[in-house]
């Protein structure tokens, strides 16, 4: 058997490695891309994208709830069902799409890829080897370690259900718990969360994460913190949940108690790659334990948040310091993250809880319900906390119907170090959006 030789591998073709293997087709390197699952990986797959595409509709059907009796008379009501079908239709030819795209210019293998030794792999038992492999492979959802598990479905299969369970269970209070619960709950759903701990949405504020729950709670899903589920059952008709705080009959159970790195395949001990249980293990470099062998997107243990965009940023930092010349060590910029949750949460920069107590900075919260934008939309939730060091903004946090977007648009002046004089010196924000409250807030 004679091995194909590559001058780059990529294992994974999701957000990470599909922008290097964009960076790399402008090069004319000799590349493999390696995918055991969706080509594209989980973001436009299983993740961020058909996510955002359901809530589209359901964020239509809440601020109409939201508006009854202030303009609106009838609420509009979401067919899951249908909406369900618009997003297959749209999402099913994805996967091939990409791996089209992809072997425009690479070569391309379906299959999990396995390390031989640090330069070479198999897969579907053909071996390659490369001069440079980059370990791409994400994270899969896990699963609760208690009998019955495999009873519970994860956010996959929450976002190709196409028809609605009356009741769920979800246990978790993270990001994928929180968006599920959101969007079945928008959709008609009885949706009871099991959270272990006593607060919701740990990675952002402590109020902010708590105004989402009172309003998912006003909605009519049930919180039950500080529960631990032990088993699940399965009776004639129903899902039995149980936990230590009482039982919970249920049709469809969701584990969504987090994401663990795609790792175990790869006999990673096979080539001696480093790693631990938050992933790949890698220098400032990105460069693993073994010369040659990088690793980019969610599967590397690291403390940044494990988002697309930080994915893609460390694909364009590897293409740049292997192809480019870069020789300076990784800097991640600032990262803005959000729960598209009803309302939604973000955060960006030094958190407020983080500070309070520090006096070299300034949290200053600031309602923004008041304004005829806001009060518009009846969006009675809607805040930001600022957080200023030396008068200048180092941090926000912000919930309401449109957090996400507000963040963002701070995050620059964040990322750049720009001051309040300045901006109001070089722009002026068309009115009456939150782009034009900028100014005054600075
Ligand atoms: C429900 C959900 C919603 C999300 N929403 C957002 C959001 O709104 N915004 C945001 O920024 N992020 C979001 N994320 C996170 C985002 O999806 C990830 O950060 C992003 O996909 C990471 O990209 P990646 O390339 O590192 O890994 P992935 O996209 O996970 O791709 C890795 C690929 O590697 C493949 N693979 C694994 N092992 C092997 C192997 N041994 N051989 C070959 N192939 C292998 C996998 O099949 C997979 O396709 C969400 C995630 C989930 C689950
Ligand atoms: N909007 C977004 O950007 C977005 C959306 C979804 C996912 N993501 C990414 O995916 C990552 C994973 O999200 P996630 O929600 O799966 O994880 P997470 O870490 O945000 O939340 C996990 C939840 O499960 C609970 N939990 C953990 N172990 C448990 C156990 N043994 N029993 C019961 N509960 C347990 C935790 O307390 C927490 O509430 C996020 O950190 C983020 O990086 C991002």
């Amino acid at each position: 058997m004679t091995m194909q030789k590559y001058d780059y591998i990529l294992i994974g073709s999701g957000p990470a490695a599909y922008k290097l293997s964009n960076l790399l087709a402008k090069k004319k390197r000799r590349v493999l891309v390696v995918e055991g699952g969706a080509f594209g990986g989980t973001c436009p797959n299983f993740g961020c994208e058909p996510k955002i595409f359901l809530e589209g509709a359901v964020r239509t059907v809440l601020q109409s709830q939201q508006l009854v009796g202030r303009g609106v008379s009838q609420p509009a009501q979401l067919d899951w069902a249908q909406l369900m079908q618009t997003k297959l239709q749209r999402f099913d030819p994805w996967p091939a799409e990409t791996k089209a795209i992809i072997a425009k210019s690479h070569d391309v293998e379906a299959g999990y890829a396995k390390f031989v030794d640090q330069h070479t792999i198999t897969v579907n038992g053909h071996q390659y080897t490369g001069d440079r492999i980059v370990i791409a492979t994400g994270q899969h959802p896990h699963h609760l370690a208690v009998p019955g598990t495999e009873l519970t479905h994860t956010s996959t299969d929450v976002l190709s259900l196409k028809s609605l369970p009356k009741r769920v269970a979800i246990v978790g209070a993270g990001y994928v718990a929180m968006e599920m619960a959101t969007l079945l709950g928008a959709a008609g759903a009885q949706v009871t969360m099991l959270v272990r701990s006593d607060r919701a949405l740990r990675g952002f504020t402590k109020a902010d994460a708590a105004t989402v729950v009172k309003a998912m709670e006003a909605r009519g899903i049930d919180f039950r913190f500080n529960t631990n589920v032990q088993a699940i059952q399965q009776d004639a008709d129903a899902f039995l949940v149980k936990t230590d705080n009482g039982d919970l009959a249920s049709d469809y159970v969701v584990d969504a108690s987090g994401r663990v790195p795609n790792i175990e395949r790869l006999q990673l001990d096979q080539a001696g790659i480093d790693y631990d249980r938050h992933g790949i293990k890698v220098n400032d470099h990105l460069q693993t334990s073994q010369p040659g062998v990088y690793a980019v997107g969610d599967v590397v243990s690291r403390v940044e948040p494990k988002l697309t965009p930080v994915a893609e940023f460390e694909a364009d930092y590897l293409f740049k310091q292997l192809e480019g010349g870069l020789t300076a060590a990784i800097q991640y910029p600032t990262i803005a993250t959000a729960a598209f949750t009803f309302p939604e949460v973000a955060l960006a920069g030094v958190a407020p809880d983080d500070v309070k107590d520090d006096p070299a900075y300034q949290v200053k919260r600031v309602s923004l319900a008041g304004s005829s934008l806001y009060a518009g939309k009846n969006d009675q939730s809607a805040s930001l906390t600022l957080v200023f060091k030396s008068g200048q903004l180092v941090g926000v946090s912000a919930v309401g119907d449109d957090a996400a977007t507000e963040v963002n648009s701070l995050t620059p002046m964040i990322g750049l170090s720009i001051k309040g004089d300045d901006f109001r010196r070089h722009v002026i924000n068309a009115y009456p959006v939150i782009g034009d409250m900028i100014a005054s807030l600075l």
